[in-house]
């Protein structure tokens, strides 16, 4: 490999010797004493190892968080990547077009900033318990590596890591494909698939276009949006979590699936659609959360149904449950399991929305719908945490409008007026 190989050229024979005493010794040296020896070998090698070496995990702080820096040199790497990594991973993107490459693990490149050179190397951590099994092991982790020569590291940690994290950015944001997430029970967590969400690309076609509504109302929602999205000052300036949360309710089929498409189109964000019955408790719910990237909205659908977030449903179970009690163990078990099911209390909710935690990563806009607005707390549903209530309603002749021009392409007709005099000008 070229790094390998222009590292050893540099090192020269200062290494070489070093290696073959170490050889040496490992062999004839007592057993007893090897331990010291190593420890004063490796004291010598840190003097004579000319480079300084950068490590990126994957995840930060106990794995709660995926690394953004990880990404951003991954975005990075992956053109870099292309031009000279021997092997390269592959991943699908939309309509078949050219796959996305990324350097394969163990795979090392290099690259050039203000003539200096540098190594980069995508590595795994070998797991620690040694077990026969197909999939990979829990405690594996993924990181970058940075290699430079130590008379360059003030360049590159003032300038060259600033440096890959804007350009990672701008090129994953040019090679963005949005996408529809799902969460996945805590059980998948863990082990061969190791993820707390699954996705898939995000293709719905609704915008703000082709959703029939009110048309000040959808003003009003589209302008809302985009003042958000732009701003970042405004929320650092009065010292509030940079996030916005939206209550749809209103009859069944009125369009608040629709909308929530069209709000994602709109801004170009994710989607994160959030199955709280899969959810065990709120410690789940918070790691779910804390795992969603920035520019996302994170949906609630039919809240009222999810979950039990007065505490009223909870209490008539554990009623119900006295009344008649199985006696049949098997049952009783069964049942206790399903007690287990979800934990999420409203409280916990709450303070996954707004509470401190909230503030663990911004540009994000919590979506909750419902057909029944009167079933929810009002704690929930407060302005500031629900900022905006929007109702999607019956057809109005500004929703009509809209459908008669999506599917007759029709502007107007000569029996509008009568339609209109009929609608109203909303029900
Ligand atoms: N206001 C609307 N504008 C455009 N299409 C709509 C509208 N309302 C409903 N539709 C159409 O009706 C279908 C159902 O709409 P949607 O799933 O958005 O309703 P919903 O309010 O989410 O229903 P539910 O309460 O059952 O989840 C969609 O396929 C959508 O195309
Ligand atoms: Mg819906």
């Amino acid at each position: 490999m070229a790094m390998v190989g222009e590292m050893w050229s540099h090192l020269g024979s200062t290494m070489g010797t070093l290696m073959l005493v170490y050889t040496v010794f490992k062999q004839f040296f007592p057993h007893h004493l090897q331990a010291s020896f190593e420890k004063y070998f490796n004291r010598i090698v840190r003097f004579a190892y000319p480079y300084v070496e950068i490590t990126f995990d994957e995840f930060t702080g106990e794995r709660m968080k995926r690394s953004e820096a990880y990404s951003r040199i991954k975005s990075y790497l992956s053109d870099k990547s292309t031009a000279s990594a021997k092997r390269l991973k592959a991943d699908v993107v939309k309509d078949s077009q050219s796959p996305v490459l990324s350097m394969d693990y163990n795979e090392e490149i290099t690259d050039e900033f203000q003539g200096v050179k540098v190594w980069w190397s995508a590595n795994k951590t070998r797991p620690t318990t040694q077990r026969i099994s197909w999939y990979p092991n829990d405690d594996e982790k993924k990181y970058y590596r940075l290699t430079v020569h130590k008379r360059h590291r003030e360049l590159i940690t003032q300038s060259y890591i600033s440096h890959v994290m804007m350009e990672g950015k701008e090129i994953a944001t040019k090679k963005r494909q949005r996408k529809l997430y799902s969460n996945n029970p805590s059980q998948n967590w863990y082990g061969y698939r190791r993820s707390k969400w699954s996705n898939v690309l995000f293709e719905h076609p609704a915008t703000f276009d082709t959703l029939a509504m009110d048309a000040k109302l959808k003003e009003e929602i589209k302008n809302d949006l985009i003042k958000f999205s732009k701003g970042k000052d405004y929320y650092a300036r009065i010292g509030k979590a940079w996030k916005r949360g939206y209550l749809l309710y209103g009859p069944p089929g009125t369009g608040k699936s629709s909308m929530i498409a069209a709000m994602a189109n709109l801004l170009d964000y994710d989607v994160y659609d959030l199955e709280l019955t899969a959810v065990k408790e709120n410690t789940e719910l918070r790691r779910l959360l804390l795992d969603t990237s920035s520019k996302s909205i994170i949906v609630i659908e039919d809240i009222d149904c999810s979950i039990d977030l007065t505490g009223q449903r909870e209490k008539k179970t554990e009623k119900d449950g006295n009344e008649d009690e199985p006696s049949d163990p098997v049952t009783k078990r069964v049942k206790e399991e399903e007690k287990k099911e979800s934990k999420v209390t409203l409280s916990g909710l709450l303070n996954c929305i707004d509470g401190l935690w909230s503030s663990c990563g911004g540009e994000r806009i919590i979506v909750f719908t419902t057909n029944y607005v009167e079933k929810l707390d009002p704690a929930l549903i407060r302005r500031g945490r629900m900022d905006k209530h929007i109702e999607l309603s019956y057809c109005c002749f500004d929703a009509f409008k809209v459908f008669a021009k999506n599917y007759l392409e029709i502007d107007s007709h000569s029996l509008f007026g009568e339609i209109e005099s009929l609608l109203g000008k909303r029900i």
